[in-house]
């Protein structure tokens, strides 16, 4: 037991000393971050005491654990209090003295002796209790250790001793008194320390108070077990987050973890995609705390960049609470917790999906297209992704049904290797094109993508479990059963020019003749297998993106090179059929050519690439023309 009377002096550890030196002279102008650090070493201090009370009875007490500020003007003394854990005469020596902490030592360790790169540190990695020494020309620390009935006052200008003596008659807990320099009056002003205590400490699980002021009325109540908070709560601070007092959040996700690293979040998701509304980009971000204490408000590198719509709060007793915005990316805790929030939100959509399919769909409408954006971007949770995505199909009646790609596969032919879908202007133009016959006829399932989004997504997605992923207005479509799929590509070229050599002559023409006609307009003129009914349709060759992904990205870039198409030409068509009979007679070449432009124009009408409206009227009217004057011939 220490029995003193007369101050004791003791003198500052090397680094510490360092440290207090370049602070007292240092023009480091964000001082008000030194109200930051006492308040959380405050905080650290109620929370120290409320952990031993919870195990020691002996030292419970009817006292509410708050934190006070107590400015006084008069003698420029700014007093932050607490009636937390306190210390002993031998820890004051060793906490704030002899033994430098884990922030001011990581902040010795990167000073390396620049002494502007020393002062721009300070704001980086902060310099805990320290940090007072900014404000204060002298620091007076009376404090009583829980423990003890006995308090001590340690006293320091800052410039390398420190005394410690014993005081009499103060309660439980530390009062930090900072004797403010000349020039900072304002520190002892409520409305500049309101400002500031709003500014960093709102979320501060403790009642702070200014005087008699209550000065953070916001519950932490992230810290809480999901089980004792209600509704309104999460609804509160859902409308505190994000500003909205009206709404309650879509959903919400409360997060606690102890291992292998320490954190509380909430996430929650509005009702509304803003975005879609054309509000622009959503640029909130996540709250950010280090043991309840906010470091940043409005951080957007805590979840991926497409999971922004999401508003919430995280706050980790593992990550600095000095640390900047920049270096935040790369703490190896910061970058876990963003690991583990992203795989738990996708994690929580997934099973809601399960569970709920209509909700999710719901959720889907607004916030699809983030998913969407996700499989450009996170390679790592493709998978996931992939699984959430939905999209409308040919099983259904309209664009508002939609179809996960699992589901696609349950209900897909056992011989099916690919997953089919196929873009257009709307749901009904894509069910009218005539690529789709043959999977009509076979009953496989086509995805339908109206929203040229939805077609991006799946060409860049390209695989999904063992499934290519295919446009079937592609050369490379593979039918389920089709032995020649299974050809190797050269086996499948022969394979071809052997079928085109079992063209009949008549067919041969034809295709010829459109060919010739056809020259600059398209790829080449060959013999459909996929058409039942219709005499013609438009595929693109292999290697080349879907016709209307290419629409869209020649929308965005005029000198975007479109490839050119194959014309597939069904030989069982009526029409076709009839153009063949009439091959033979040289007389009506000119006639089948004009067909066959006709046709290539109906098709690129059907794929929404025709561009030349006066040139397919005008072909039409003189075809009419030729068929009036058949039917009825004009009497001069
Ligand atoms: N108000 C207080 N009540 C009780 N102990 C305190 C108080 N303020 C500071 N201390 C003690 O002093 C020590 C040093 O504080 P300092 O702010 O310099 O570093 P730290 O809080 O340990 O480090 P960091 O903030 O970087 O995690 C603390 O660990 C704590 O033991």
């Amino acid at each position: 037991m220490n029995e003193k009377t007369a101050p004791e002096k003791f003198t500052f550890q090397a680094e510490i000393k360092k440290l207090l030196d370049l602070l007292s002279h240092s023009l480091y102008q964000n001082r008000e971050i030194a109200i930051r650090e006492l308040i959380s070493n405050a905080s650290d201090a109620l929370d120290k005491y409320r952990f031993l009370s919870l195990t020691d009875e002996s030292l419970k007490d009817e006292q509410p654990l708050e934190i006070r500020l107590e400015p006084d003007k008069e003698n420029r003394v700014l007093a932050i209090c607490d009636n937390g854990v306190g210390m002993t005469h031998d820890e004051l020596i060793e906490n704030i003295g002899t033994i430098a902490h884990s922030g001011s030592l990581d902040f010795l360790k990167n000073a390396q002796g620049n002494e502007k790169e020393e002062v721009s540190l300070i704001g980086k990695f902060g310099v805990g209790f320290y940090s007072a020494f900014m404000l204060a020309d002298k620091v007076e620390v009376l404090t009583r250790s829980c423990r003890e009935e006995k308090g001590w006052k340690w006293e320091s200008d800052g410039s390398g001793d420190f005394t410690i003596e014993p005081q009499e008659d103060i309660g439980r807990g530390t009062s930090i008194r900072l004797h403010l320099r000349k020039d900072l009056d304002e520190y002892t002003q409520d409305t500049r320390l309101k400002y500031i205590l709003n500014k960093y400490s709102t979320f501060v699980p403790y009642p702070i108070k200014l005087g008699d002021e209550l000065v953070n009325d916001q519950k932490p109540i992230w810290i809480e077990p999901k089980t004792q908070l209600t509704q309104e709560q999460y609804d509160g601070f859902y409308q505190y987050l994000a500003h909205n007092g009206e709404e309650s959040a879509r959903w919400h996700l409360h997060l606690s973890s102890d291992s292998p690293f320490q954190f509380h979040a909430i996430l929650y998701c509005p009702q509304t995609n803003l975005e879609l509304m054309g509000f622009g980009r959503t640029e909130h971000g996540i709250s950010l705390c280090a043991k309840r204490i906010l470091v940043q408000n409005d951080n957007r590198d805590l979840l991926p960049e497409y999971l922004r719509f999401l508003y919430g709060l995280v706050d980790s007793a593992d990550l600095p609470l000095n640390i900047s915005r920049e270096s935040l990316q790369d703490n190896t805790v910061f970058r876990k917790i963003k690991k583990v929030l992203t795989k738990r939100v996708l994690s929580h959509l997934a099973s809601m999906a399960k569970d709920d399919e209509d909700k999710y769909l719901e959720f889907y409408r607004q916030f699809g297209s983030a998913l969407r954006e996700g499989i450009g971007t996170d390679f790592e949770n493709r998978d996931t992704l992939a699984k959430l995505l939905r999209f409308p199909s040919s099983r259904g009646t309209s664009e508002n049904e939609l179809v996960s790609l699992e589901a696609y596969l349950e209900k897909a032919d056992e011989n099916q290797k690919q997953i089919y879908y196929l873009g257009g202007n709307d749901f009904h133009t894509i069910s009218r094109n005539p690529n789709l016959e043959i999977f009509r006829k076979k009953g496989i399932e086509v995805f339908y993508l109206p929203d040229p989004m939805d077609e991006i997504v799946l060409s860049n997605l390209a695989k999904f479990e063992d499934f290519d992923i295919v446009s079937i207005d592609s050369a490379e479509v593979k039918l389920p059963g089709d032995e020649k799929a299974e050809t190797d590509s050269e086996e499948k070229e022969d394979e071809k020019k052997e079928e085109q050599e079992a063209l009949t002559p008549e067919f041969e023409k034809v295709l010829s003749l459109f060919q010739e006609e056809l020259k600059d307009d398209v790829e080449s003129v060959t013999k459909s297998d996929r058409l039942t009914d219709s005499p013609c349709c438009l595929v693109m060759p292999e290697g080349a993106i879907s016709s209307q992904l290419q629409k869209v990205l020649s929308m965005n870039n005029k000198d975007f090179p479109t490839s050119k198409r194959i014309l597939e030409i069904n030989p069982d068509a009526e029409l076709i059929k009839r153009l063949c009979t009439l091959s033979s007679n040289a007389d009506q070449h000119a006639f089948i050519k004009q067909c066959g432009r006709q046709l290539f124009w109906n098709a690129s009408l059907m794929t929404g690439i025709a561009t030349s409206p006066e040139e397919i009227t005008s072909n039409i009217q003189s075809m009419m023309e030729e068929l009036a004057q058949k039917r009825s011939p004009i009497i001069t």
